[in-house]
């Protein structure tokens, strides 16, 4: 099964683009045609999926496998977890790297991006392809970190299946139950696995309780674990009721021996074990009608004699409605576990066909993903996942179709089927992936290339940068002419700089990260204007009357309204200018020229002269608004956070005091084995540098997640406070 890729590369060759004919992008179906694939060359692979020494197993199994043996599965968890180590334990049980890669030494397969490898983190999604025990595995790692939350979304959305990883020592942590949501969003079934089941302070219990009671979920235990933290050695296997123990002389973990458990051996374990196994098929059989007729019938006497194949069969089907998720341990690090995760991949996870996709496209090139490297492949059947190049005006969030037509019968039929909500079809969300939700920036700073000269590659490189990772914007401040870069945290921002000097060779400068601030009003306020400019020889003349007012709905798109003095025939013609104006003028607050949320814009009265052009009505309608704006009472509103910091219990009280002086709000403090869990707000404005920070406070000991919960106003005094250093009074 081993193969050197070095060699197999020399061999390769490439497919003209002109002969590959009926490709598909995603869930598709299309005709196979003969090729060698293409491989750049492997770094510490020792094959690619399907393929033995120089040769090809069999072209077709390699491309196109059957699709009730694909899973397209993601890894999602709580920075640290251990997703990465966990996707290197896979890809080399699976045969495909010859060395077992460390995300500590920075030698990883799917963090492969030079930024990942120095900082030990995921921070882009990546996608690999492998084999396991027949079955095809498309699996994509995605990061940890809140600043790349959005990265986790768009991956979820195509996935079919994903792995949510554990530290079994801190059971469900915050990043955790934010991707939990996601997948409860897009409907992913899910597996869980409690992972670092060899760390000190690991608790199977505790991590299993903390799923049913933070996530809501119905923890299924297939496995327990013998022994915790050192003591931890091997699993048993709750269905097949057989304990799984690693060789200790074995250091990768190959070596594991898998027996029956028996009276005279384990009686303590075996008891255990058949308790654990009651009650799992108790548990299934309420989710189950099928299974559960069948454990009222034949088995109802005694369940030890319900064949494991069954229960199996019962755990996919409730796996798959997501009724409950099957829970797993082991330890990647320590090798142990991850064998029996696969196969739980494999038999529990659904396939592509047991999820509705419909699409066909056509596009130029294909490429089966393998990390950093791809094959490039003529076709592929429904429920693959493959790279495609050359869309050039595609992002993040679309769904390719197959021709225009298509696309406008799918989205038609999506919007019948929005109206007949109520009826509770979901025939719409078959047709269509759900749009990936773009979290709001709340950092800006701006950003400047070495020389003007260069200022066209840097916006050609964030271009680039943000079809790939919609969460980073991009705007030009009108007042200074300077490139502003808007993201979702200091290392999101930190990220992109490097990436833009390492990817696209420029060396840019950004100036002092600020906190993205939002405006309100507090009162009702008029105002009117007139616009009058002759251009040449036509006359502009525009007079209009606005009122602004207070409303709650935490929203930044402004409510218009409009008096019924406005004559239809006058609105017919320039509703779409009056809005754009409305809009614009709302984009800029009058405080700190940051954006206004929570307000209604009534348009009292509206005098056009005969010629007057729409750009003149949009001009003078923005600045009447900006004119209401200023008159009203103002508010400034800052981005608050949810915080959640872990903190062993010798070091709370400088945490605690250091966030008192952070203008930070506890709401709880918990244990969690020998730690604390401090869990409150705190403006995002106070926790820049936070990292640095608690390092020092904590010797290195204590981590922390932030969340964007809310933007809340600030107090008259922190107010002032803000606007004198903004005017440069202090
Ligand atoms: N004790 C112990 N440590 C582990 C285990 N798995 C991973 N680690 C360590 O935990 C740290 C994080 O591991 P990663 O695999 O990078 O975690 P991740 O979830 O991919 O991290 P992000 O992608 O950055 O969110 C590393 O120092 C690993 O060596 C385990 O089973 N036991």
């Amino acid at each position: 099964m081993l193969t050197n890729l070095r060699i197999f590369a020399m061999n390769h060759q490439t497919i003209p683009s002109a002969h590959i004919n009926n490709l598909c992008c995603y869930k598709i179906r299309a005709s196979f045609k003969r090729l060698k694939p293409y491989v750049l060359l492997g770094r510490n692979y020792s094959s690619l999926p399907g393929l033995i020494g120089n040769d090809i197993k069999s072209l077709h199994s390699v491309i196109n496998p059957p699709i009730a043996k694909i899973r397209n599965i993601g890894i999602m968890a709580h920075i640290d977890a251990g997703k990465t180590t966990t996707t290197e334990r896979i890809l080399y049980y699976s045969g495909y790297t010859r060395s077992l890669g460390d995300v500590d030494d920075g030698d990883t397969v799917t963090d492969f991006m030079a930024q990942e490898r120095e900082r030990g983190i995921t921070i882009q999604s990546a996608a690999v392809t492998f084999d396991w025990k027949g079955y095809r595995v498309n699996l994509i790692d995605t990061p940890g970190h809140v600043d790349f939350t959005l990265e986790v979304e768009r991956c979820l959305r195509v996935l079919d299946g994903a792995v949510a990883v554990f530290d079994a020592s801190a059971g469900v942590e915050a990043q955790t139950l934010t991707v939990w949501r996601q997948a409860d969003k897009h409907k992913i079934p899910r597996i869980c696995f409690l992972n670092k089941m060899d760390k000190t302070g690991a608790s199977f219990k505790y991590a299993v309780e903390s799923i049913r009671e933070k996530l809501k979920a119905k923890p299924l235990l297939l496995q327990l674990p013998i022994g915790e933290a050192k003591t931890f050695k091997g699993l048993v296997d709750v269905v097949t009721k057989e304990k799984l123990l690693w060789n200790s002389n074995s250091n990768d973990g190959k070596d594991f021996e898998r027996k029956p458990l028996l009276e005279v051996s384990d009686p303590e374990l075996l008891k255990e074990t058949i308790e654990a196994r009651n009650a799992l098929i108790e548990q299934v059989a309420d989710l189950d009608d099928e299974f559960a007729d069948l454990v009222l019938g034949e088995f109802s006497e005694n369940f030890d004699l319900l064949p494991a194949e069954k229960l199996q069969n019962a755990i996919h089907r409730v796996t798959l409605a997501q009724t409950a998720v099957p829970v797993l341990c082991g330890s990647a690090l320590k090798n142990k576990g991850v064998q029996p995760l696969l196969d739980a991949v494999t038999m529990y996870l659904p396939s592509p066909e047991e999820r509705n996709y419909e699409f066909l496209e056509r596009i130029s090139r294909l490429l089966l993903p393998f990390a950093d490297q791809h094959i490039e492949i003529s076709s592929l059947t429904a429920g693959n996942i493959a790279l495609t190049v050359g869309l050039k005006h595609t992002a993040t969030g679309d769904t390719l179709v197959s021709s225009k037509s298509s696309a406008l019968a799918a989205a038609r039929r999506a919007e019948r089927e929005e109206e007949k909500q109520h009826r509770k079809n979901n025939e719409a969300e078959r047709l269509l992936l759900a749009g990936v939700e773009i979290p709001e920036p709340v950092f800006f700073c701006t950003i400047e290339p070495p020389s003007v000269a260069k200022q066209p590659d840097l916006e050609h490189a964030l271009k680039c940068l943000q079809r790939e990772d919609p969460s980073l914007k991009v705007r030009l401040d009108p007042d200074s002419g300077q490139t502003i870069l808007c993201g979702m945290g200091e290392l999101h921002i930190e990220i992109i700089h490097d990436r833009i000097k390492r990817e696209y060779g420029l060396e840019t400068y950004l100036g002092p990260l600020q906190v993205a601030y939002r405006e309100t009003i507090l009162n009702s306020a008029c105002a009117t204007d007139t616009l009058d400019r002759t251009l040449g020889d036509q006359r502009h003349l525009v007079t209009v009357e606005v009122e602004a007012r207070p409303i709650e709905t935490s929203s930044l798109m402004p409510v218009i309204e409009y008096a019924e003095s406005i004559h239809e025939d006058l609105l017919k013609v320039s509703q779409g200018a009056i809005e754009n104006g409305i809009h614009s003028a709302c984009l800029q607050g009058p405080l700190l020229g940051s954006p206004v949320q929570d307000v209604a814009i009534t348009l009292h009265s509206l005098t056009v002269h005969p010629g007057t052009s729409t750009t003149m009505i949009s001009a003078c309608v923005s600045r009447c608004v900006q004119k209401a704006l200023k008159k009203a009472d103002k508010q400034v509103l800052e981005p608050l956070m949810n915080l959640e910091v872990t903190v062993a219990r010798d070091y709370l009280s400088p945490v605690l005091g250091d966030l008192a002086q952070r203008r930070g709000n506890i709401q709880e403090i918990q244990t969690r084995q020998d730690n604390k869990v401090v869990i409150g707000f705190v403006p995002l404005a106070e926790i820049m540098g936070y990292s640095t920070a608690l390092r020092t406070l904590t010797s290195g000991s204590a981590t922390f997640a932030l969340e964007l919960s809310t933007y809340q106003a600030m107090n008259p005094q922190d107010q002032n406070t803000l606007l004198n250093r903004r005017s440069g009074l202090t």
